[in-house]
């Protein structure tokens, strides 16, 4: 597979860093593009093809990723669409909130367009990546389903329910880091010192999550097996919600996702 990734910034970083770990695709096979040519001698570095010219990265790409803001999106789809061979070549579009539709608009009907909802974890093959495809052959998803797969998981979903996929993975990665964070600052005032905190809540939380994913339970179920009566989790787990825990979980995840579809119409 030869790959253009059309704004190489964090996400951008991600996805070519996890294409290579997981063996889709060697860094000479993948075109990286901003316009901050100085940007991107590290890509260079690790042999990626690299250059602030995007038309002639989709030239050479049969897989075209747009890692671009929504406010980069309109300028850029116009800059490539004159390239863009239809018959040949696969667009996996992760900009937030711009429906396949406002692709469709710029890149023209026959247009084959995945929009694919990763997070930063791609660059380590755990990303929870959610997509949906406009226009694209089934063999076309089962591919991008099959790469992103190997950076983690990958689930097909409607495209209406893409601004929550935003929300509840792709920001949700933060989410989660933000309460590793809480937790090992918690474990610091009890005595231990930050990195082990840090790693002592990392562990907990990612065994909190193996647990629901190999076992298929529900998180209370869990949950049930650690709370002894009368004991201390139960005890810092009422604190919790007494404080807002899961109401601010579930309110950020919902404003979240509500900014998520507005982002590309500002
Ligand atoms: N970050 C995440 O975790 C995440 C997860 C899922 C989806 N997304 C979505 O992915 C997109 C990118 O997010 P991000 O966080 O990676 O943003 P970012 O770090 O700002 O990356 C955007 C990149 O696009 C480049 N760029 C801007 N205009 C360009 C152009 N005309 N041609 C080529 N490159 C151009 C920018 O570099 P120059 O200024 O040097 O051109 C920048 O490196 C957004 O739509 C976001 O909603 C992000
Ligand atoms: N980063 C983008 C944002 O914060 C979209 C999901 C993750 O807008």
């Amino acid at each position: 597979m030869k790959a253009a990734i059309i704004g190489a910034g964090n996400i951008g970083r991600a996805l070519a860093q996890g294409l290579v770990e997981s063996g889709a695709a060697v860094p000479a096979a993948i075109t990286v593009t901003r316009r901050n040519s100085a940007a991107l001698a590290e890509f260079a570095a690790e042999g990626f093809i690299t250059g602030t010219d995007n038309r002639e990265a989709v030239r050479n790409a049969d897989v075209i990723f747009l890692c671009i803001l929504p406010q980069q999106l309109n300028a850029v789809l116009d800059e490539i669409a004159p390239m863009l061979q239809a018959q040949r070549q696969l667009v996996v579009s992760v900009v937030t909130g711009a429906h396949s539709s406002d692709l469709r608009r710029h890149l023209g009907d026959e247009a084959r367009i995945i929009r694919a909802m990763p997070n930063t974890a791609l660059r380590v093959k755990a990303s929870m990546t959610c997509l949906a495809a406009s226009g694209a052959t089934d063999e076309d998803l089962r591919f991008v389903q099959h790469l992103f797969g190997t950076m983690g998981s990958s689930i097909v979903i409607n495209e209406e329910l893409m601004s929550a996929a935003t929300a509840l993975c792709a920001c949700g990665i933060a989410f989660f880091l933000r309460s590793i964070r809480a937790a090992a600052q918690g474990g610091v005032e009890i005595g231990f010192h930050a990195h082990d905190a840090i790693t002592i809540a990392a562990q907990t939380a990612l065994g909190a999550a193996q647990l629901l994913l190999q076992n298929g339970t529900h998180p209370e179920e869990e949950i049930d097996k650690v709370t002894s009566p009368k004991g201390c989790t139960i005890a810092g787990l009422n604190e919790m919600e007494h404080q807002g825990l899961s109401s601010a979980l579930i309110k950020g995840i919902k404003l979240s996702a509500s900014i998520a579809g507005e982002l590309y119409k500002k």
